[in-house]
């Protein structure tokens, strides 16, 4: 060991030494042969990051005003370009999507996901192919999602139970925490088997993950910051997995047990969980006997990437739609008009019901358009280098899609851009699933989301039931246009305050009647 005396020295010039080394490479780096996209000038070492603020999609959507849609920047060390306009979104996520389809590497994913091989985060290639046709077959087709309609009836049925008792006493309900809880409960239950264990709390790593997830990490854009771990995120992610590890670890045990069980006893519920685990030691590709073998990591990775992703998205979108429909009378008061024409005052909307629910397919979309819980999706980075357009895209450069300023661009949406008025989607066939690049919540393309239909079922029951069963009302006569409408940025973009509101049940029948009042 060093003396303590020597010791600080050392680390200062280790420390010059880096910082020396860094600005000589990135002025090596900004001399390429091709034309880059315009953009800001950047400082030594940090680039433009110190541009970007606490919201990120607002910055980069003033910085585009200026120099246009496809946009450079230097993150730290990191080559990077925004894309700001449906226009350029299509030649990256359409007619260059092969080029630009892997994500970057990044030290919390490294630890979340075990080392990349989970679906969210993987780099590109045959390993991320294979596990996302398997996710989107085996998982997220349409039949499965509908296999866990019954849960999410039930889990529903409970949460508007609950909702009734609060209205009994008027009290003011906290409607950002309790449809957070219930999506999360529907979420576990769905690929884990169980919403609640007293033996530990997975929900409760589950929002650590989330919060180092879309933590801001200096040290994935200047790297060799990362040794210093600087704002101990590496210490916190270490932590999490390990414990979030162990859960797992137990509870597939448990799965195994009680599949054994299962296979002499009759019947349970298949998880997402039960599903994966039935594939262990099979080739992930089945036309390949000789590839890849799913592993119980490759299992831990997959199912905590499902839960990541499932979560936040569909809860935060479901009260995004609450809060405009509270702002809205008019709006809340037509989707109600719908839903008692369509499914009357005796019964609960249901699933089946959704295809005869067009407004509340428009307000949903309004809501996405505005508020894309991803506002800039989730990064891609370039895999060679590319021209497009004209312009010169280096190899390893990280993409960033603003999908919320393409949301709120008034050429793009007219002067009412910044409203929320479902009725623009009238008489137009604007798709929301990534093939009009107008509107691109869910992203596009190759890596685009494959969970959108299990997301927009579970955001259109959710809605669809609480506006079917209650009146809603701000606390303390606040009147619609005080509810604040900022926002967060991180994993998702959540409200930045939560959504209180007072409940009044407005269907026939009694409390705790189950799905059918009638
Ligand atoms: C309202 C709900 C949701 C929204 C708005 C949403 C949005 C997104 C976005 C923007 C991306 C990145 C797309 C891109 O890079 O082009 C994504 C990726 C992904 N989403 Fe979703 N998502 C939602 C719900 C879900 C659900 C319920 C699941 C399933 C469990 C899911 C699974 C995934 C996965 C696995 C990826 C990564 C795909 C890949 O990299 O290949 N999402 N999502």
């Amino acid at each position: 060991m060093l003396p303590q005396t020597l010791a600080i020295p050392t680390t200062l010039l280790v420390i010059f030494i880096f910082i020396l080394s860094a600005v000589v490479l990135q002025s090596k780096q900004g001399q390429g042969n091709g034309k880059r996209p315009p953009g800001p000038k950047t400082r030594p070492i940090i680039g433009n990051l110190h541009m970007l603020g606490k919201l990120p999609h607002r910055t980069l959507q003033s910085l585009a005003k200026k120099y246009g849609p496809m946009m450079s920047l230097k993150l730290g060390q990191v080559p990077t370009i925004v894309i700001s306009s449906p226009e350029t979104a299509e030649l990256f996520l359409k007619t260059h999507d092969i080029a630009f389809a892997s994500r970057p590497k990044s030290i919390s994913a490294n630890y979340i996901a075990y080392g990349g091989k989970g679906l969210v985060f993987s780099e590109y290639g045959t390993y991320w192919r294979n596990m996302r046709k398997l996710c989107t077959l085996q998982l997220l087709a349409a039949s499965k999602v509908e296999m866990f309609s019954p849960l999410r009836s039930e889990y529903l049925g409970e949460f508007i139970k609950f909702l009734q008792k609060a209205e009994s006493s008027r009290e003011v309900v906290d409607l950002t925490d309790m449809v957070g809880d219930l999506i999360e409960n529907i979420t576990f239950k769905m690929i884990l088997g169980r919403s609640k264990d007293d033996r530990f709390d997975a929900k409760n790593l589950v929002r650590e993950v989330l919060i180092l997830a879309g933590t801001f990490n200096v040290a994935d854009y200047v790297p060799w910051l990362g040794v210093f771990d600087l704002q101990g995120l590496v210490r916190r992610l270490k932590k999490v997995s390990k414990e979030f590890d162990e859960v797992m670890e137990l509870i597939i045990k448990e799965h195994e047990q009680s599949s054994d069980d299962n296979e002499e006893n009759g019947q349970r519920q298949k998880d997402f969980l039960d599903i994966f685990l039935a594939l262990t030691n099979q080739p992930l590709d089945p036309q390949d006997k000789q590839g890849h073998v799913i592993d119980r990591t490759n299992i831990k990775a997959i199912v905590t990437s499902m839960i990541i992703a499932a979560t936040d998205t569909s809860a935060t979108t479901a009260e995004w739609a609450m809060s405009e429909l509270l702002r809205h009378p008019r709006v809340m008061k037509k989707l109600q008009d719908e839903l008692e024409s369509v499914v009357g005052m005796n019964r609960k909307v249901e699933e089946s019901d959704m295809e005869n629910l067009p407004y509340l397919d428009l307000v949903v979309k309004e809501t996405l358009r505005l508020y894309p819980v991803a506002p800039l999706l989730v990064p891609r980075e370039c895999r060679e280098d590319v021209t497009v357009d004209g312009y010169s895209i280096k190899s390893k450069s990280r993409i960033i899609v603003n999908a919320w300023a393409i949301g709120r661009d008034p050429k793009v949406w007219s002067d009412n851009a910044e409203e929320f008025y479902p009725e623009r989607f009238v008489n137009n066939d604007i798709d929301i699933r990534g093939h009009d690049f107008q509107l691109i919540p869910f992203g596009s393309g190759r890596r685009g989301c494959p969970g959108i239909y299990l997301g927009l079922t579970t955001v259109k029951i959710v809605v669809a039931q609480l506006v079917h069963c209650f009146n809603w009302e701000l606390p303390l006569g606040m009147s619609p246009e005080d509810l604040d409408m900022t926002e967060k940025f991180g994993l998702t973009m959540p409200r930045s305050k939560h959504l209180l509101v007072v409940p009044t049940y407005r269907l026939a029948g009694e409390v705790g009647m189950g799905n059918s009042l009638g």
